[in-house]
């Protein structure tokens, strides 16, 4: 069986694919953004290609080369770098899984194929089974996010006797709101050293309390050193102050959701808070406005989100 060489925990910056004005990616910028997220983020384990890193947008090729470009500029900054190699075609799948594994990477994750559809957990479970044996060395996580995937089966369901159909198994990486799917998940695996990785960013303390062990999420990009002072908190036990921070962050996601938020405005939020030139999503998605990023700016010298002291003098909402 497949161990990691620990426990994946802690945050997990899901990853923004960089791309040039011109819809090509751009490798130039991943060794910055590495540094970055160590440094200014405190976020040492990062996850490749999926939602939020466009990965289902992207050419095989391009996954690979992805892929390729992040262990490469990781390797002895990162604690663990997890690859989504989701795929409809579980060709794709498999080979993306098997080329992970080639290139050094800490884990693959996979999403339920969502266009013809796995009906019942047997299916799922098939599919999943498949692309994880060509891979036999990596820890497996299965990356439940049942908004984009329109597959509802509970992870509950799933959970339940995987080791035996899939014995690389390591965890759940967690999309979904539904805060009893996930504490079962977590009670009734209990014996189990799974990793339970919550996904909803906006209500990562709630996870926490159910038994969250980390966190994937976009956010992390840019709010990870916020987050970070929330898990210190909780560990502490000092919830107060753990649930200070989690409003404080709220604040912030609740106030860009009611705008529109996506991926699309996750890269122009990156953009603005870091100084890297992650650049436009690719099609279908679009630019985030101009009216959004006014937007997004102001509310994060607010909070005090952003280094600038503009506004600080006086501010209320000051989260600092
Ligand atoms: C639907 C979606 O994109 N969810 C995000 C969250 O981090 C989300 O952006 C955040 O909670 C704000 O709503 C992550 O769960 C996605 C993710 O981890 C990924 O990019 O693979």
């Amino acid at each position: 069986m497949a161990s990691p060489k620990k426990k994946l925990q802690g945050l997990v910056a899901a990853t923004i694919t960089p791309m040039t004005e011109h819809g090509e990616i751009n490798f130039s910028v991943i060794g910055q953004y590495v540094d970055y997220l160590v440094e200014e983020q405190g976020v040492k384990n990062i996850f490749v290609n999926g939602t939020t890193g466009e990965g289902l947008s992207l050419s095989v090729s391009e996954r690979r080369q992805v892929a390729e470009a992040w262990v490469a500029k990781g390797r002895n900054k990162l604690d663990q770098v997890v690859i989504h190699v989701g795929a409809l075609s579980l060709k794709d799948s498999q080979e993306l899984a098997r080329h992970a594994a080639e290139i050094g990477a800490d884990g693959i994750a996979v999403i339920a194929p969502f266009f013809l559809k796995p009906w019942n957990k047997d299916a799922l479970i098939n599919f999943l089974k498949e692309v994880a044996a060509a891979a036999p060395t990596l820890p497996f996580y299965y990356y439940h996010i049942p908004a984009l995937t329109g597959v509802k089966i509970r992870a509950e369901e799933l959970l339940d006797g995987i080791q035996d159909k899939i014995p690389t198994f390591q965890g759940l990486k967690f999309s979904d709101t539904d805060l009893l799917d996930f504490g079962q998940c977590v009670d009734q695996n209990r014996q189990q050293q799974f990793a339970f990785l919550f996904g909803v960013d906006e209500q990562l303390l709630s996870a926490l309390v159910m038994g969250a062990t980390g966190a994937v999420g976009s956010t992390y990009n840019y709010m990870g050193k916020k987050t970070n002072q929330m898990l210190e908190a909780f560990k502490r036990k000092d919830f107060s102050s753990a649930l200070n921070h989690q409003f404080c962050i709220q604040r912030f996601i609740n106030f860009v959701l009611k705008l529109g938020f996506g991926v699309s405005q996750t890269k122009a939020i990156m953009t603005l808070v870091s100084g890297i030139p992650v650049g436009p999503p690719r099609p279908p998605l679009q630019k985030a406005s101009r009216e959004f990023i006014d937007n997004a700016k102001a509310k994060l010298k607010s909070l005090d989100f952003l280094s600038s002291t503009d506004l600080k003098d006086g501010n209320l909402e000051s989260c600092s």
